[in-house]
C-alpha cells in the first residue's frame, strides 16, 4: 500500500474481566501481570494496554493460541465487549466511548461480524438471512432482495437464496455469513475464527474465495485466527497476541525474517518460508541497461566476470541477459548486444513466493524480477534463494 490511512486506531485498550476492575488495573498500571493480577482479584486482564492502527482497505489478523485475547480485542471494536479504558477510533470517532444507540448504528452501517459458526437463522431461508442486516436498516424488500441476490452471487450461491441453511454444507453456510456481511455494505469486516469449523479443504477454498472478494472490495478486514499458516497466507499484517498483549505486528515477511522474540520464532518453525516470502524482497542489485544507450564503463568495473546484468527496452521491459564478460567484448569490439544476450531467460513478478521461483534456476541464470506491469525491479540469485529458505543459525 503506497499510503497507508489509518481506518481503526487503538490506544491503551485495556479489559478486565472481573468485578474489580479498579483493583485490577492498579495492579497492571504498577506492573503486575495476568497471573499475579488473577490470584490477587480474581480478575481477568484480557487485553493489557494494547495500542496499534488497521489501514484502510487492509486485511489484518489477529493471531494467538487460545486464550491470548483475540476475540476480546475484537470484540471490543464493534463493543460486543466493553473495553474497561483506552480508545478505538473508528473513522476519527472513539466508539470506546459512544452510546449504544450510536453503537447499534455503526453496527449496522460501518462493522459487520462474520462468526465461526456462521450464527444463520436456522427458520429463515438463506435469502432472508442475508437480508436480515438490511430489513433492520430499514430498506424496502424489493431492494434488500436485489442487494441480498447480488451478494449471494458474488459468493457463488446465486441459486441458493429460497433454501433453508440446513440444505447447504458447512462452507456454503460460511459463504452465507460472508454474503451477510457484505450486503450491509460496511467498510469493515470483523471475522471471528470464520474458517476454522471447516475441513481443510474447504477452508484453504474459503481463504482463496475471501482473497480474491478483498481485491475487488477493499475492505477493511480483521481476521481472527489462531492457525499461522492461514494468517500467513491472507493477511496483509498479522498482530500475534500473548497473554492479552501484542507480542509483534508485522507483514508475513517481517515475521518470518525478523522474530521479536523466541515465542514468534516459536512459531514460525513449522512454517514453508518458500510460501511466505516474496521474490521481490530479496532482490540483490537492481542496475540494468537501457538498449540503445551508452554502456557505462564504471559499471562494467563493478561486476564481477559471471555476474549477469539486464538489459531492457525504453520502456524498463526486460529484453535479454549478458554477463561481464560477453559484455566487455561488445564493448571492446562495439558489436550489437542483441546478437550476444541471452534472450531465453526467466522472469518473476516481485510477488511471487520463493517456492515459485526456486524452479526456475534450472536454465543457471539469475532470475529476473518485473513488477505488475512487466517493469525491471531487479536480479535475484540462487543462493539469496537458497539462504531465505533455510536461513543459517547465527
Ligand atoms: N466473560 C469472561 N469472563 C472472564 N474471563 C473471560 C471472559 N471472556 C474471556 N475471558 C478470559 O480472557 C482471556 C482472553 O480470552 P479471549 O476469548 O479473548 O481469547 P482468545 O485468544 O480469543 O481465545 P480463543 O481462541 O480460545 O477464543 C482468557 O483468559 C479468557 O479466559
Amino acid at each position: 500500500m503506497n499510503n497507508p490511512k489509518p481506518k481503526i486506531v487503538i490506544e491503551n485498550l485495556i479489559k478486565i474481566y472481573g468485578d474489580k476492575p479498579h483493583a485490577a488495573l492498579k495492579l497492571f498500571n504498577s506492573g503486575g501481570t495476568r497471573d499475579s493480577i488473577l490470584k490477587a482479584t480474581g480478575n481477568v486482564l484480557g487485553i493489557a494496554d494494547v495500542s496499534f492502527k488497521i489501514n484502510e482497505g487492509e486485511l489484518f489478523v489477529v493471531m494467538g493460541l487460545s486464550g491470548s485475547g483475540k476475540s476480546t480485542l475484537v470484540r471490543c471494536i464493534n463493543r460486543l465487549i466493553n473495553p474497561t479504558s483506552g480508545h478505538i477510533y473508528i473513522d476519527g470517532e472513539d466508539v470506546a466511548h459512544v452510546d449504544e444507540k450510536r453503537m447499534r448504528e455503526i453496527r449496522l452501517s460501518k462493522v459487520s461480524m462474520v462468526f465461526q459458526r456462521f450464527g444463520l437463522f436456522p427458520h429463515k431461508t438463506v435469502a432472508e438471512n442475508v437480508e436480515y442486516g438490511l430489513k433492520v436498516k430499514g430498506m424496502d424488500a424489493e431492494e434488500r432482495r436485489q442487494k441480498a441476490l447480488e451478494n449471494l452471487k458474488s459468493v457463488g450461491l446465486g441459486q441458493w437464496g429460497d433454501y433453508l441453511p440446513s440444505s447447504l454444507s458447512g462452507g456454503m453456510q460460511q459463504r452465507v455469513g460472508l454474503a451477510r456481511a457484505l450486503a450491509t455494505d460496511a467498510d469493515i469486516l470483523l471475522m471471528d475464527e470464520a474458517f476454522s469449523a471447516l475441513d481443510p479443504l474447504i477452508r484453504r477454498e474459503m481463504q482463496d474465495e475471501l482473497l480474491r472478494l478483498q481485491k475487488e472490495l477493499h475492505k477493511t478486514i480483521v481476521f481472527i485466527s489462531h492457525d499461522i499458516q492461514e494468517a500467513l497466507k491472507i493477511g496483509d499484517r498479522i498482530a500475534v497476541m500473548k497473554d492479552g498483549a501484542i507480542v509483534q505486528i508485522g507483514t508475513p515477511e517481517e515475521l518470518i525474517t525478523q522474530p521479536a522474540d523466541d515465542y514468534i520464532r516459536s512459531f514460525m518453525e513449522e512454517v514453508n518460508r518458500a510460501q511466505v516470502i516474496k521474490t521481490g524482497s530479496i532482490i540483490r542489485h537492481t542496475t540494468f541497461l537501457v538498449l540503445g544507450e551508452d554502456i557505462p564503463s564504471e559499471k562494467l568495473k563493478k561486476m564481477s566476470a559471471e555476474e549477469y546484468i539486464c538489459v531492457v527496452d525504453s520502456d524498463r521491459q526486460p529484453i535479454g541477459m549478458v554477463n561481464q564478460e560477453t559484455l566487455a567484448s561488445v564493448v571492446q569490439e562495439q558489436s550489437d548486444i542483441t546478437a550476444v544476450m541471452e534472450t531465453d531467460f526467466p522472469q518473476v513478478e516481485a510477488n511471487s513466493n520463493l517456492e515459485t521461483t526456486f524452479p526456475l534456476y534450472q536454465q543457471g541464470l539469475p532470475i529476473t524480477v518485473v513488477d505488475e506491469e512487466g517493469k525491471f525491479q531487479g536480479i535475484v540469485e540462487i543462493a539469496d534463494v537458497l539462504e531465505n529458505i533455510s536461513p543459517s543459525d547465527n
